[in-house]
């Protein structure tokens, strides 16, 4: 089977593929929108935020597993692998509905790609050994990428993890159970051990940086000085590389 069907990329003619990455509550929709006011006409996906009712093939598998996992913020319906391939598939499926714009040379802001599968999948894989969800973060990222490529930026967000549950709850019209903040706390952890020293990851504090404006300046900064990285994928069909 050709792990890459939708293949496609030469670099240096297409758009920068960005990605917003970091736990519920940290602002990756809020500061998405004012980063995207700096750009010229993104692409916007967010395929994963539950609150969001669409009818795409992506959405309607989220919109399945919120269904399988009942009132549970982690997507968890008891079946962790199958879980996992659905998430990936609904990353692959991202990357189906974004591959002509990126290629003809549109920049595209990801709210959650890659290492969000990677990191709460493999918490949910590993939910009482820390270094087999560490490891298991890294072998998703390394099976994701044989399907379909890595954002060339990854925007981390971090902040006082209370605060971004704070922010989440009152969004959201509910609280965070004991559990699911320990969740949040160890997600927030893995993002960062799975990201530690890649040079496509820039990292955002919020509490060091908490001028929201300021922060989508500084973004905005980083996309327009990125560069589309080479992926290692056949000539895209249609589209020159
Ligand atoms: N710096 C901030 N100050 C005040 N409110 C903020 C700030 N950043 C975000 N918010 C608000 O907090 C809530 C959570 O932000 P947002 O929905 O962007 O977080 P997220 O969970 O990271 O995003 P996503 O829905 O993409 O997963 C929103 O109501 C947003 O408007
Ligand atoms: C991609 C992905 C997400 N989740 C969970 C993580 C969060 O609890 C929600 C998304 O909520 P947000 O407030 O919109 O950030 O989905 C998951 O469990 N597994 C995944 O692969």
């Amino acid at each position: 089977m050709n792990p890459h069907p939708t293949g496609g990329e030469g670099a240096g003619r297409r758009g920068v593929l960005v990605s917003f990455e970091g736990i519920s509550g940290i602002g990756k929709s809020h500061l998405t929108r004012l980063v995207a006011q700096h750009l010229d006409q993104p692409l916007m996906v967010e395929e994963f935020s539950g609150r969001r009712q669409r009818g795409d093939l992506g959405s309607r598998i989220v919109s399945a597993l919120a269904q399988a996992a009942g009132a549970d913020r982690f997507l968890r319906g008891g079946c962790p692998a199958s879980e996992t391939l659905l998430l990936l598939a609904v990353q692959l499926h991202t990357y189906e509905t974004i591959r002509v714009p990126l290629h003809t040379g549109r920049t595209v802001l990801e709210g959650r790609s890659l290492h969000s599968v990677a990191v709460y999948q493999a918490a949910a894989l590993h939910p009482h050994d820390d270094a087999a969800a560490l490891a298991q973060a890294h072998a998703l990222m390394r099976e994701a990428t044989a399907w379909r490529p890595a954002p060339d930026l990854t925007v981390l967000l971090t902040d006082d993890t209370g605060r971004a549950l704070t922010r989440a709850e009152r969004r959201d019209g509910r609280p965070i159970g004991a559990e699911e903040r320990a969740v949040h706390e160890r997600c927030a952890r893995l993002f960062k051990e799975l990201t530690a020293g890649d040079p496509r990851v820039r990292r955002l504090d919020r509490a060091a940086q908490p001028d929201p404006q300021a922060a989508a300046d500084r973004i905005a900064d980083w996309i327009t000085t990125a560069r589309p990285l080479p992926w290692p994928a056949p000539a895209l069909e249609g589209v020159p590389a």
